[in-house]
């Protein structure tokens, strides 16, 4: 299966379940990977037929900041909603990580995948 990757994208948001977490945004770390057969884009030479990864990272950062969330869970369910749906992606994983969290863990995460994977 071929597969798009965004590694480490730093995008900072109002996160938490304590009070003190929405008023000072904190840093949350986003791995994608994604599903996209690159065969036509490779053969075109063609961004249209491509996953453009910098407009998932656009698309990732604005939907994040939206609006503030107390759970990591939420925020790496409504990436992958928003992925399938916006990008036409069949199968991701998405890692939401918070490291400032707990301070004696270099950081703490989640991890799900949605869809179904391609051959
Ligand atoms: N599974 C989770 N556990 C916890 C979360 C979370 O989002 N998912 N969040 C917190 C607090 O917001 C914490 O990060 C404050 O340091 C605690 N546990």
């Amino acid at each position: 299966m071929d597969t798009v990757h965004v590694e480490g994208l730093k995008v900072d948001a109002m996160i938490g379940v304590f009070e003190w977490e929405h008023e000072q945004p904190q840093p949350l770390i986003i791995d994608l990977v994604m599903a996209w057969d690159q065969k036509l884009a490779a053969k075109t030479d063609d961004i249209k037929l491509a996953l453009d990864y910098d407009a998932v990272s656009r698309a990732v950062t604005e939907l994040v900041q939206k609006q503030p969330r107390q759970l990591i869970e939420t925020v790496a369910e409504e990436i992958a909603a928003m992925i399938r749906e916006t990008f036409s992606v069949a199968w991701l994983r998405v890692k939401v990580a918070k490291p400032t969290a707990v301070k004696e863990a270099f950081q703490v995460a989640v991890q799900i995948e949605r869809g179904r994977k391609l051959d």
